[in-house]
């Protein structure tokens, strides 16, 4: 059976213009990779979350698979259908299935329309929704959805007179007035004051448990989506470099690159002590990406292979699981693997043995059952912080 949304091998590359410096020194025109071969899939009731730093290509992805850009490659089928690369008027019946819900809901709502018209508008572009009437029985059953009741007390309100988080619920019911199969949800609650934060994920879950809708999630906060995405696909420098069920990946994390963005989320417990590593440097630039791995250069674990051989995104275990990383040498929970130098034993960021953090260099001794396995990670002995090359560390 087709997925909700199976994208296969997507490529968006940026043609960036020739400045009058580059002219000068005869640089030739830079192609930025922004996208660079990504295959994911959403099917109706999931949430997936698209996870990675600033500038690895997220947004593209969206993007192209939206339409609102065309793609230099791949294929993006919803319920088997392939849409990229359609012109306007073919692309019109796939754009009402799948919305997009923005990261900004002071910005993406017009102040000087009502609630009422905000989430009415998307009918009238699509011509849907028949009478007067009938639109607004149906803006009220969106509102209803997105969890603003009574939905009639604000049909009549203007952005300013809402709540961070009642703005981006009526954004999101502008987005399910089209009944969509697909919502593609940008950041969605990143600028919302943490409080609100989990209402807005939890409405998204609940949206994705009643079946008929499929998310994909779309942050750079690993700590957030733990609690509400089935599967995880990690993305850096236009490419996934981990994939899995969230909980599979969250306790075995097997790209050195999730394990960094694990280790930045701040824990609730202070005294707990465990070495975190924060990821030094920023994504490099993708119209210059580095050879052999591109992690290679930011990642304490590279070796000479690293710095030559570009790894695929493969299965993590020789068991039959969903969990795959595009890694020369993955960590499973409880492998062992070998060193730098040789050795066979259980590295930490820096390659080294003796210091081993529980939580990111799982040992099978510390194995958590899945049924009591959390979402926050389990505590352990901490590690004594110290500084580790590529990153700081942080008690
Ligand atoms: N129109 C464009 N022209 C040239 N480069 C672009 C263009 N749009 C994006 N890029 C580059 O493509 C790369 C990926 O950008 P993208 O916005 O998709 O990343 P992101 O992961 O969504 O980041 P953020 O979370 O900051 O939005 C970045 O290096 C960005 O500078």
């Amino acid at each position: 059976m087709s997925h909700l949304l199976e994208v296969e091998d997507l490529v968006l590359h940026h043609h960036v213009p020739r400045t009058i410096a580059d002219r000068v020194a005869r640089r030739p025109a830079r192609v930025v990779r922004a996208v660079d071969g990504v295959s994911l899939h959403v099917d109706r009731g999931e949430l997936v979350a698209l996870v990675g730093e600033s500038g690895s290509g997220k947004s593209s992805t969206a993007q192209s698979i939206l339409g609102l850009v065309t793609p230099s490659h791949g294929t993006v089928r919803i319920d088997g259908s392939a849409i990229e690369g359609l012109g306007a008027r073919a692309m019109r019946p796939w754009r009402r299935r799948m919305q997009m819900v923005l990261q900004d809901p002071y910005g993406s709502l017009d102040p000087r329309c009502t609630v009422a018209s905000i989430v009415e508008e998307p009918l009238l572009i699509h011509r849907l929704g028949g009478s007067a009437e009938q639109r607004r029985a149906k803006a009220v059953d969106a509102l209803e959805r997105a969890g603003l009741r009574p939905a009639e007390t604000f049909l009549p309100r203007r952005p300013r007179e809402l709540s961070g988080g009642q703005r981006q619920r009526v954004a999101i019911a502008a987005g399910l007035v089209l009944d969509p199969s697909l919502l593609i949800a940008d950041e969605p609650a990143s600028m919302l004051d943490v409080s609100v934060r989990a209402g807005v994920l939890g409405l998204l879950r609940e949206l994705c448990d009643s079946g008929e809708t499929g998310i994909l999630l779309i942050t750079h906060d690993l700590a957030t989506v733990a609690h509400y995405a089935d599967r995880l696909a990690v993305m850096y420098l236009g490419r996934i470099v981990e994939e899995g069920p969230t909980r599979t990946v969250l306790e075995a994390p097997a790209h050195p690159y999730t394990r960094a963005l694990m280790s930045s989320v701040l824990h609730p417990d202070p005294r707990e002590r465990r070495s975190r590593v924060v990821l030094g440097g920023d994504v490099p630039d993708p119209g210059a990406r580095p050879d052999g791995c591109a992690f290679h250069p930011r990642c304490p674990l590279a070796d000479d292979g690293c710095r030559t051989t570009d790894p695929a995104l493969g299965p993590v275990d020789q068991r039959p699981t969903e969990h795959s990383a595009a890694c020369l040498r993955p960590l499973p929970a409880g492998h062992t693997t070998t060193a730098p130098a040789g050795r066979t034993t259980t590295p930490d960021l820096a390659g080294r043995a003796e210091t081993p953090d529980p939580v990111l260099w799982p040992d099978r001794r510390n194995h958590v059952p899945a049924d009591t396995a959390g979402t926050s990670p389990p505590a352990g002995p901490g590690a004594v912080p110290e500084p580790l090359p590529g990153g700081t560390v942080m008690p």
